[in-house]
């Protein structure tokens, strides 16, 4: 949608002439290749040597892959791997250096607009109407999104309670919890019935139960032939709900394919742990003691 005013975005710094400035120190890497079988209309998101550079950190290096209609599709990697960075290109709210997205066939950045009527986007900082109530948060994307009057009062209704949102939906958005952003944030990325979420962080910050009802909605989502892409650095709650899983690591992808063959014998979190060799104990902390005391 284009309410870039919504979001807050940095300045896109791109310099496509400069040289990438990092190197991946990984090896382990499964070939993108764009397969000939995943041509067909199956296929809801299909990324093509997607690459970005700030200045002289590339961000995001030479990314392929599909992801089919209906999956539940996750983007994983450490901090500062380039996940945010490549769900900003895909939903149209960042330009790539070079390589293309294509959402459901149309090319991303080829016509935005059209894109983003199909996507729905949870940005990772998400920037509300402060001053609006949620039930009016709702009806204003509703309402940008082009909808009917009657049909922004009926869906705003049905998301408020399909996100139990209905304690809190008076009140002001200045005066909710980061949780609760999260989850009104959530509920109208789906207003417009799009047909790929993109969803940075989705549970960051949201309780247990709640997780569980955005995981619900977000189930039914799928089963209906939505395609969901989210980025998590929760590696239960990634093995729990999804079926297919993108691993970047340093603007890389280091591995790519359906979870119990990304995730082999080994549960996702040994198998990120193996990939990504984080350090196995805190070193140089021998200081942060007080045993003695
Ligand atoms: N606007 C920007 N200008 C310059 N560098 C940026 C910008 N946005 C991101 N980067 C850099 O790009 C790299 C990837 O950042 P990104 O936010 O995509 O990582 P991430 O995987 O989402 O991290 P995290 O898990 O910590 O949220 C980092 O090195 C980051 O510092």
């Amino acid at each position: 949608m284009s309410t870039e005013a919504e979001w807050k975005h940095e300045q896109d710094t791109d310099t496509t002439s400069q040289e990438s400035a990092m190197t991946s120190k990984h090896d382990e890497t499964v070939s993108p290749a764009v397969d000939a079988e995943e041509q067909g209309d199956d296929v809801a998101l299909r990324l093509n040597g997607l690459t970005k550079r700030f200045g002289r950190t590339t961000a995001v290096e030479d990314i392929s892959y599909t992801v089919q209609r209906g999956s539940f599709s996750s983007i994983v990697g450490p901090n500062g791997a380039g996940k945010t960075t490549t769900l900003s290109m895909i939903s149209g709210l960042l330009p790539p250096s070079s390589g293309s997205v294509e959402v459901l066939g149309d090319d991303v950045w080829r016509d935005r607009q059209a894109a983003q009527q199909r996507i729905g986007t949870l940005p990772d900082r998400l920037r509300m109407f402060e001053q609006l109530t949620g039930a009016q948060y709702l009806s204003y994307v509703g309402s940008i999104r082009g909808l009917k009057k009657q049909e922004v009062l009926e869906r705003t209704e049905n998301l408020i309670d399909a996100f139990d949102l209905r304690d809190n939906v008076n009140r002001l958005v200045v005066d909710y919890s980061s949780g609760l952003r999260k989850k009104l944030g959530l509920a109208a990325t789906l207003i417009h019935n799009p047909e790929l979420l993109v969803l940075d962080e989705p549970l960051d910050a949201i309780d247990p139960v709640s997780a569980n009802t955005i995981v619900e909605v977000l189930e039914t989502f799928t089963e209906r032939g939505g395609t969901v892409l989210l980025s998590s650095h929760s590696m239960d709650f990634v093995q729990r709900v999804c079926d297919h899983i993108a691993v970047i690591v340093d603007g890389q992808l280091i591995a790519e394919g359906d979870m119990d063959e990304v995730r082999g014998e080994l549960t996702l979190e040994e198998r990120f742990r193996h990939i990504v060799r984080g350090p196995e104990e805190s070193e140089g902390l021998d200081w942060l003691d007080i045993s003695f005391r």
